[in-house]
């Protein structure tokens, strides 16, 4: 399998927090959602990957290149969306295009305008007028128009409508039938991941502790509700989480199958993706 992204032993240390031993890979072909709780670590191992931030220890390879000795080269096949990033607020969207032209080769300007013009992004406007969700689409836009073959999203659709939202995604859906490209978003709106994306990473206090095929978690996690007493009798390796109450227990295990053959009289329901997270979070506490 070809990885477009390759994060392996990734160390990064601020006064309170750390990225520890961060590894995940992204497939080509592929969408790969990053999840976690504010302050986790999502724009940190994301600046790391563009090579924004030094970082203390780790390998990073970007479309099979050392991203710290081949920026130059990668930047230019990939398309970049921080969060809180925004153009210079005098800029219309025109004069970004004829910027953008003199940085990227392989800048288009026909497709950039056609995107504006989809995703009804004014181009005569100074971007001081714009809406949230107009800064956040030509930021999109802006990262698409030189055809990449890897883009990397952070929190890029928080600011959207869910009509656009769904417009966004469908483009992302379709710039991935390309084997050759993928999209590595990080997003707290984990109903869209488990819309669009093909992968999951997890990432919690800076550690990373599930990275799956989204459809392997969504079939083998289930949610299991117990009388406390019968929690010791569920095998400890099964166990990712337990949210517990007065009289019952919710606890969230990795082998609905499983369980459900040795506890018949147990009752399992299926996941959502941000069960996955709160489980681990509020478990941690
Ligand atoms: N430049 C910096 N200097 C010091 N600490 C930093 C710096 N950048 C990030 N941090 C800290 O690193 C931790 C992780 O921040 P990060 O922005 O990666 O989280 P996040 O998962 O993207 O959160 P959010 O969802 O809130 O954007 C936070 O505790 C943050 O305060």
């Amino acid at each position: 399998m070809e990885y477009l992204i390759e994060v392996e032993n990734l160390n990064k240390t601020y006064p309170g927090f750390s990225l520890k031993n961060v590894n995940f890979k992204v497939p080509g072909g592929c969408i790969m959602g990053l999840v976690g709780e504010n302050g986790a670590g999502k724009s940190t191992t994301i600046k790391a990957i563009v090579d924004l931030i030094h970082t203390d220890s780790g390998n990073i390879r970007v479309l099979g290149k050392d991203i710290r000795k081949k920026g130059k080269e990668i930047r230019e096949d990939i398309g970049v969306v921080l969060d809180g990033a925004s153009f210079h607020e005098i800029l219309r969207a025109k004069e970004i295009g004829k910027f953008m032209g003199k940085i990227y080769r392989n800048w288009d300007e026909k497709y950039y305008q056609r995107l504006l013009k989809t995703f009804t992004v004014p181009g005569n406007k100074p971007i001081k007028e714009f809406s949230t969700g107009m800064r956040m689409k030509l930021m999109i836009v802006a990262a698409m128009a030189h055809h990449p073959k890897l883009l990397i999203l952070d929190e890029a659709t928080s600011g959207l409508d869910p009509v656009v939202r769904d417009e966004i995604l469908d483009m992302f859906q379709e710039f991935i039938q390309d084997e050759a490209h993928s999209v590595l978003i990080s997003s707290h709106i984990t109903s869209d991941l488990e819309k669009v994306a093909d992968y999951i990473t997890f990432i919690h206090k800076g550690e990373i502790f599930l990275s799956e095929e989204k459809d392997r978690i969504m079939e083998e996690y289930g949610i299991v509700r117990c009388r406390p007493e019968d929690l010791a009798s569920i095998a400890p390796d099964m166990i990712v989480g337990v949210s517990r109450g007065a009289y019952s227990c919710d606890v969230l295990v990795n082998q609905r199958e499983r369980v459900k053959q040795q506890y018949p009289d147990m009752m399992i329901n299926r996941i959502k993706l941000e069960d996955v997270l709160l489980f681990k979070v509020k478990g941690d506490k």
